[in-house]
This record gives C-alpha cells, sequence and structure tokens, in this order.
C-alpha cells in the first residue's frame, strides 16, 4: 500500500529538522525514519526528525529524534520552530503554548507580527545536575561543567575556540566512559561581557550548526563560573540565540528565531 507523509523542513539558529505533524500523519517508525531521512545524500538531509502530537496535560507534545534514530528528550530549537509551525499552520491562534516534552511541560511565548511568528521564548525550566567535570580525550585535558537541560551537556570554556578540532574530539567526549548515556559537548569562548561564542557536538547528531538546550547550558555554567551574568547571547556557527537564567524563579529562557525553509511530501511504500 502507498500512503504519503508530508513533512516541513525548518531550521532554528541553523539547526534543521524535519517536521511531521502526527495528529494528520501518524509514524509508525520514526527512529528508523529519523536516520533515513536526515540521510544528506540519500534522505531529506536534517540534523534530525520531529514529531509534533497531540497531549493530555499540555496543548500539544514534541517528540524529538537525532540522525541515528535515539531519542532525547528536549529541543530547545526544535521547540521554537514548533510554536513557529502551530500558529503559522492555524494549529493554534494562541500566543502562549504548552509542550508536553519527555522532559516535561514547556512554555512557549510567541512574538508575532503581521501574523506570522518572528521569535519564541522558550521557559526551559531549572537546569540541573551541575558540576565542575575534569576529564581527558585525545591526550588532552579540560574542565567542563556538566548541565541538564532535561537532556545531557558538558560545557568547556577554551581561551580560542578555533584551537578546536571539534570533529575529531566530539566523538571522544560524546561517548567518554564517564557518561554511559553519551552526552552533548558544546565548547565556549567568552567574547566580551554578555557574548559567548559556542560550537556543539550533539548526541546522536554530530556537529550542528546551534543547540538550543546546550546554549542554555552554556549559558548556565558561565554564568556558574563566573564567566558571564545571568543574561547572554550565545553565537553559534548558525546563529544567535539570548538566554536569561533567571535569578528568582531559577528558570532558564531562551529566545530565538525559527525559519520554515520548504514542504514536502515522502511517498511511502508500506509492505
Ligand atoms: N538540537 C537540540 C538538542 C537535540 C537533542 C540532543 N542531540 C540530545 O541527544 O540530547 C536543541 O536545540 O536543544
Amino acid at each position: 500500500m502507498t500512503r504519503v507523509i508530508k513533512f516541513t523542513k525548518m531550521h532554528g539558529a541553523g539547526n534543521d529538522y524535519i517536521y511531521v505533524n502526527t495528529l494528520k500523519y501518524p509514524i509508525e517508525s520514526p527512529e528508523k525514519l529519523s536516520v533515513e531521512w536526515s540521510a544528506p545524500h540519500t534522505g531529506i538531509g536534517s540534523d534530525g526528525l520531529v514529531l509534533i502530537g497531540s497531549s493530555d496535560k499540555a496543548d500539544f507534545s514534541m517528540r524529538i529524534f537525532n540522525a541515528d534514530g535515539s531519542e532525547a528528550k528536549m529541543c530547545g530549537n526544535a521547540s521554537r520552530c514548533i510554536g513557529k509551525y502551530l500558529y503559522e499552520c492555524g494549529l493554534t491562534s494562541q500566543t502562549a503554548v504548552t509542550l508536553d516534552t519527555l522532559s516535561g511541560i514547556k512554555i512557549l511565548k510567541l512574538h508575532v507580527e503581521d501574523g506570522k511568528v518572528n521569535t519564541v521564548t522558550v521557559d526551559m525550566g531549572r537546569p540541573a545536575d551541575m558540576k565542575e567535570q575534569p576529564i581527558e580525550a585525545n591526550g588532552q585535558k579540560f574542565t567542563g561543567t556538566t548541565v541538564s537541560m532535561g537532556n545531557p551537556h558538558l560545557v568547556i570554556f577554551v581561551e580560542d575556540i578555533k584551537d578546536i578540532n571539534l570533529e575529531s574530539i566530539g566523538p571522544k567526549l560524546e561517548n567518554h566512559p564517564l557518561f554511559p548515556d553519551r552526552i552533548n559537548v558544546e565548547f565556549a569562548q567568552v567574547l566580551e561581557e554578555g557574548k559567548i561564542r559556542m560550537r556543539v557536538w550533539e548526541r546522536g547528531s554530530g556537529i550542528t550548526q546551534a543547540c538550543g538546550t546546550g546554549a542554555c547550558a552554556t549559558a548556565v555554567a558561565a554564568a556558574l563560573t563566573g564567566k558571564s551574568g545571568r543574561k547572554t547571547d550565545i553565537i553559534m556557527d548558525g546563529g544567535s540565540l539570548t538566554i536569561e537564567w533567571d535569578e528568582k524563579t531559577d528558570h532558564v529562557w531562551m529566545t530565538g528565531g525559527a525559519v520554515r525553509v520548504f514542504d514536502g511530501e515522502v511517498i511511502m511504500n508500506d509492505e
């Protein structure tokens, strides 16, 4: 039997995913499809697959699969893109939307101008599991900070980010024995007060142009180690996000853009 699955390709700061509205197009094996569709030459090409669905606890739900098919608990960039998708596709007319994720319910605030969602602010909740982490890989010694934003991150500040060979060291740190569940890795450099340059090696997807939860983790690690205040712009390969770690509530707020790149359809030949 043949069936069509419509999808939308979107990116947040260059972190690109394939979005499927599962209310209309149910997906049976997202792990397998994420691997096939994310492949740059033989698939659609993306950092992974994001499923938008219903929820009995929130307005909508999000599931996120990395390019290797592994499921993550949270994705910052995808949460902003979902806000744009829901509003611009007419699935909601609200500018405050709740999103059920494997790391809890997140609140999206959509900033709308002329019917279009330009930027989205997400309440990313409280950071957790913060600790100083000495680590060695490729014969190099680093001291990082672990931060969980629902998913695990290791943030390492360096003098000059250009000295880091991310392609070589990223997989070593992702799969380091210290992290049995693997980890997302951020290398960061303070540029000036309130501005941090960051590059990311994502668990399950490798080098991506940006990571929303990674930007939050970097801002938290910077504030904890006295490298910045509570509000920071995180500048990544594909764009910037503004992160604020609120002192009163302990919640991290992420603000940034979301872009709809194109719509497409996949013709599935089900056996
Ligand atoms: N790109 C994302 C995070 C996606 C999941 C991550 N690779 C993991 O496995 O935890 C973001 O924008 O937060």
